[in-house]
């Protein structure tokens, strides 16, 4: 980012508007932009560096960009609520994608600053909070100095010297190791992160369209509201899915924001919308809450196929579908 704010382009990318356009957490180097190499290379697509997700995921909706690709859950955080908000309302957005990228941080400064004289740290504030316990122990008077990025600070410090950075509000930031050489930055120190196997999950971002043919290793992703004033109203919506042997990988809730005790629940489930069982949880679903946006079924980065219990297969519903409608018909008991 520049001090204007401006956010600075991304790789060098060739001209040419056939090539779909990505947007993204830029400036460049940040995890996101390492999720979005994995999905398509930089001659392939026009990257767009955007100042934040709801920026990223507004260009889709606005048709400047076709797709956006966003964090949505790290290890060390849990859902990213920025991109779970801007999904659950405004016009619906599917995902059609997931990316796992290993996250590390090392603190680093213009050339001629060293540990000693940091005070004030730049870091976007999940950077900050997956290097707490480090700074705690290593630097503990240090003052945040939160960033949009990861990326932004190093941007910030890009080709200044130690007297010419004293000027920014910040002495040093965390960044991605890779950001060190990019922006010509000095590492203070490497490995900041407190957790060594910290990942974070992007998605890829799209308007509603066909969704992605089953692989056999899926998740589905929907937005719940419970009825109100409904005692086991929870119970009653996880039940939809317990019953059909549905696992579910992540469920949290969110504010809905227009009232106290209102409340959304955000949900990633095992399997695709294709599979009978994830279907007839979701039909569930939709026969008791008021609300329920389904937010895409895609492949899961990990492959892992979900577990299928005794009765819950594609060929169980199928068989015991032509089973009811037979006693209807009078030819089976
Ligand atoms: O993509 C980046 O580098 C970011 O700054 C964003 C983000 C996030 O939103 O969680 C990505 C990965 C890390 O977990 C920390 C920050």
């Amino acid at each position: 980012m520049s001090e204007s704010g401006a956010v600075t382009p991304g790789p060098a990318t060739p001209a040419g508007a056939d090539r779909p356009r990505y947007a993204y957490l830029g400036p460049a180097g940040t995890f996101t932009e390492a999720a979005l190499r994995q999905v398509v290379s930089p001659q392939d697509a026009q990257y767009l560096p955007q100042t934040d997700v709801a920026a990223a995921i507004g260009a889709v909706r606005s048709g400047e960009a076709d797709y956006a690709v966003v964090a949505i859950e790290s290890t060390v955080e849990g859902g990213v609520t920025a991109t779970l908000d801007s999904l659950a309302g405004g016009s619906p957005l599917v995902l059609l994608r997931e990316v796992l990228v290993p996250v590390q941080f090392t603190l680093a400064a213009a050339p001629g600053v060293t540990l000693a004289e940091v005070r004030r740290i730049s870091a976007h504030p999940h950077a900050w909070v997956q290097c707490r316990r480090w700074l705690a122990h290593h630097l503990p008077r240090v003052v945040h100095v939160p960033a949009t990025s990861n990326t932004a600070p190093a941007a910030l410090l890009a080709g200044r010297a130690a007297q010419a950075a004293a000027d920014l509000g910040f002495d040093a930031a965390l960044v991605p190791p890779t950001a060190v050489d990019t922006y010509g930055l000095v590492p203070l120190a490497v490995d900041v992160a407190d957790n060594a196997t910290a990942v974070t999950r992007f998605v890829v971002v799209g308007h509603p369209g066909e969704v992605p043919p089953p692989t056999g290793a899926d998740k589905t992703t929907l937005v719940v509201h419970l009825p109100d004033n409904e005692a086991g109203a929870l119970l009653a919506m996880l039940e939809q899915f317990a019953v059909r042997g549905v696992n579910l990988s992540r469920i949290e809730s969110r504010p809905i924001g227009d009232a106290l005790g209102r409340y959304s629940f955000s949900i990633d489930a095992e399997g695709h919308i294709t599979d009978e069982r994830v279907g007839e949880a979701i039909m569930g679903l939709h026969r008791r809450c008021p609300h329920v946006r389904f937010l895409g079924s895609y492949p899961r980065a990990d492959a892992v196929a979900p577990t299928v219990h005794v009765g819950t297969a594609d060929a169980d519903f199928v068989t015991a579908r032509e089973w009811l409608r037979a006693v209807r018909g009078g030819r089976a008991t």
